[in-house]
C-alpha cells in the first residue's frame, strides 16, 4: 500500500520529514512543519542546529594539534580549523571532506619540501598535494544565496521596524530576490491571509496588506519585505533607507473564488505556481483554513500540491475568535479529519485576539533556519539545487529519477500529472490536483464526496453564523459515521480481507 500525504504522521517533533518517494506525484521528498513543541537534540544535522564547530571544540582541537606537533622548523604545525572561520565571509564554506583533503595535501606538500623533493615555490602541481577544488561551489553562489547564508533568527517583538511592499506579480515572473527566507500564505478567498500577515507584523510600521470584506481582495502575488532595525548608513534599496530585509512574506491570491476573469485567474495561477515551485528563498507555506468550515477538495488539492512540490507546510485554523469554547474541539477535529492531519494540528489562530501568533512565529523562524541550513549543506556538497527539492508541477524531467519507485510504465501514466488533464478546476488554481487521498479515503470515495460536498460557500456572515449550529450537528454525526467506517476498513485490512 503506498503512503499518502494524508496519512497521520508521528507527533512530538518540530519538523516532520515525510518520505513521499512512492506517494508523491513526482516522488519527491516532502516535509511538514508540526505545531507541537520542539524536542531538544544534540544532532548537529537537525534543522536549527548550526553545524559550525563550537568554540570549545575549536580550542581543544587546536591545542591537541599543538601538543602533538610542537612547532619546529622540520615539523610543521597544522591546526585543524573549524568548518567555517568566524572571521571569514559566510560564502567561504568548506565541507568536512574537502577540509580534510586540504589538510592532508598540506602535510604531504611540507613533507616533500622537507625531503628536498619539491621546492617551497612548487605549489600544488603534484597530484598528492593538490587541494580540494571548492572554487565550483563558490562560483555557483549568487549574491542572494550569500546573503541567505548570513540570515540570523530574530526576535519578532522588537527586531522588525517596517513592512514594505516589494511588488505585485501577475505576469508569470518571479519577484526580485530579497536575499532572505520567505513565507507564503495560501488559502481560500476570504480565509484571512492578509489579516494574518498584518497581525504577525503588527509591531512594525509601514505598509499593510489589503484586507477585503469581499473575497478576491488579493488578486496578485504580493511580496512584502519585513525590515530589520533601522541603522544609520545602511541602505536596503527598498524605500526605508536605513534598514535591511530580515524576512519576506508572499501574500498569494485566494483560491475558490470564481468571479475573476479567466485571464486574470490564469495569470494569477501561473505566477503562484512559479513562485511555489521555483522560489529558492521559500522556507514555509502557511495553509489557512477557516475554523468554522469543513475543508473542501480545493484545500486538499492545494495541500497535496504543496506536498508534491516538496514545500514545508503548516496548517492554521483562522478566525478562532469566532468559535464558542464548546465548539473548539469539534471544529479542530473536523479540519484534522478533512485534511488527514496528525494530532495537535491545525494550529488555532486569530488575527483579532492574537491567539497562536507567538507559536506561529516560532514555527516560521524554525523553518527559516532549516531553509538556510539546507542551502548551506547543498553548497558544501557542491550541489547547485540550493537544497530545494522542489519541482513545478508542469515541468517535464529529463531524467527518469522521479519514477524509480514505480514498477511499470502503466503506474507512471497513472501517477504523473499533465497540465491540462481532466483535473482542471473551475475555481482555484488549475495546477492543483486532487490526487493524494489516502487509501482509506479512496475506498470510501463516495462517502467522502457526499461528506465534503456540503461545504457550500456562505458569503453572508449572519447567515453563516445561523447555519453554523446546524452544520456542526450534521458534521458531528457524519464524522462519527466516517470514523466507524475507517475503523472497519482498518480491521478488514488487518485480517487480510482487502
Ligand atoms: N473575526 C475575525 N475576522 C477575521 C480574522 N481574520 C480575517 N478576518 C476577516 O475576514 C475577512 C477576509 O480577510 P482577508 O484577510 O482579506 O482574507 P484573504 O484570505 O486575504 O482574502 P483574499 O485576499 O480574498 O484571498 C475580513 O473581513 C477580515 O476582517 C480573524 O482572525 N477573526
Ligand atoms: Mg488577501
Amino acid at each position: 500500500m503506498r503512503p499518502s500525504p494524508y496519512s497521520p504522521t508521528p507527533t512530538g517533533r518540530a519538523i516532520i520529514l515525510l518520505n513521499m518517494a512512492k506517494g508523491g506525484v513526482h516522488g519527491k521528498k516532502t516535509r511538514m512543519m508540526n505545531s507541537t513543541k520542539k524536542k531538544k537534540t544534540n544532532n548537529p544535522n537537525v534543522p536549527g542546529k548550526h553545524r559550525k564547530t563550537s568554540k570549545r571544540d575549536q580550542t581543544s582541537e587546536g591545542s591537541r594539534a599543538d601538543k602533538k606537533q610542537p612547532s619546529t622548523s622540520t615539523k610543521p604545525t597544522i591546526v585543524i580549523l573549524a568548518d567555517t572561520k568566524k572571521s571569514s565571509p559566510p560564502w567561504q564554506v568548506l565541507g568536512k571532506q574537502d577540509m580534510m583533503k586540504n589538510v592532508e595535501a598540506e602535510i604531504i606538500r611540507r613533507e616533500r619540501i622537507r625531503m628536498g623533493i619539491d621546492s617551497p615555490s612548487a605549489g600544488n602541481a603534484n597530484k598528492e598535494t593538490q587541494k580540494a577544488d571548492v572554487s565550483g561551489a563558490n562560483r555557483l553562489m549568487t549574491k542572494a544565496d550569500r546573503s541567505m547564508l548570513s540570515w540570523k533568527r530574530f526576535n519578532p517583538l522588537n527586531a522588525p521596524s517596517d513592512l514594505t511592499m516589494v511588488g505585485a506579480y501577475v505576469e508569470n515572473r518571479l519577484p526580485p530576490s530579497l536575499g532572505v527566507p520567505e513565507i507564503a500564505f495560501l488559502g481560500r478567498s476570504n480565509v484571512g491571509k492578509s489579516s494574518l500577515l498584518n497581525r504577525l507584523v503588527s509591531k512594525a510600521g509601514g505598509d499593510t496588506a489589503r484586507v477585503g470584506k469581499t473575497p478576491g481582495a488579493t488578486a496578485s502575488v504580493n511580496l512584502y519585505a519585513l525590515l530589520g532595525p533601522k541603522r544609520k548608513g545602511g541602505n536596503s534599496g527598498l524605500g526605508a533607507p536605513d534598514a535591511k530585509p530580515i524576512l519576506g512574506f508572499a501574500d498569494l491570491p485566494g483560491f475558490g473564488y470564481a468571479k475573476l476573469s479567466k485571464e486574470t485567474k490564469e495569470g494569477i495561477e501561473e505566477t503562484a505556481e512559479l513562485y511555489l515551485g521555483k522560489r529558492r528563498e521559500l522556507a514555509l507555506g502557511i495553509l489557512l483554513v477557516d475554523s468554522r468550515r469543513v475543508p473542501n477538495a480545493d484545500d486538499r488539492a492545494v495541500l497535496a500540491a504543496c506536498f508534491d512540490l516538496g514545500l514545508p507546510i503548516i496548517i492554521v485554523a483562522t478566525k478562532s475568535d469566532k468559535l464558542k469554547a464548546n465548539e473548539v474541539e469539534l471544529a479542530m477535529s473536523t479540519i484534522r479529519d478533512g485534511l488527514g492531519l496528525p494530532d495537535g494540528q491545525p494550529l488555532r489562530i486569530s488575527a483579532v485576539t492574537g491567539e497562536g501568533i507567538r507559536d506561529l512565529w516560532g514555527i516560521i523562524l524554525d523553518a527559516c533556519e532549516m531553509r538556510v541550513e539546507e542551502l548551506k549543506l547543498s553548497i558544501e556538497e557542491g550541489r547547485d539545487d540550493g537544497g530545494v527539492m522542489r519541482v513545478t508541477l508542469n515541468e517535464e524531467s529529463e531524467s527518469d529519477d522521479y519514477y524509480d519507485d514505480f514498477e511499470s510504465d502503466e503506474d507512471i501514466d497513472e501517477e504523473y500529472f499533465e497540465d491540462g488533464d481532466d483535473l482542471v478546476y473551475d475555481q482555484g488554481y488549475d495546477w492543483v490536483q486532487s490526487r493524494g487521498l489516502s487509501d482509506v479515503e479512496e475506498v470510501m470515495g463516495d462517502v467522502l464526496d457526499d461528506f465534503y460536498d456540503r461545504d457550500e460557500y456562505v458569503e453572508d456572515v449572519a447567515v453563516e453564523d445561523e447555519k453554523w449550529g446546524e452544520k456542526r450537528q450534521q458534521v458531528d454525526k457524519e464524522s462519527f459515521n466516517l470514523k466507524n467506517l475507517k475503523r472497519r476498513f482498518a480491521e478488514m485490512e488487518r485480517r487480510g480481507e482487502i
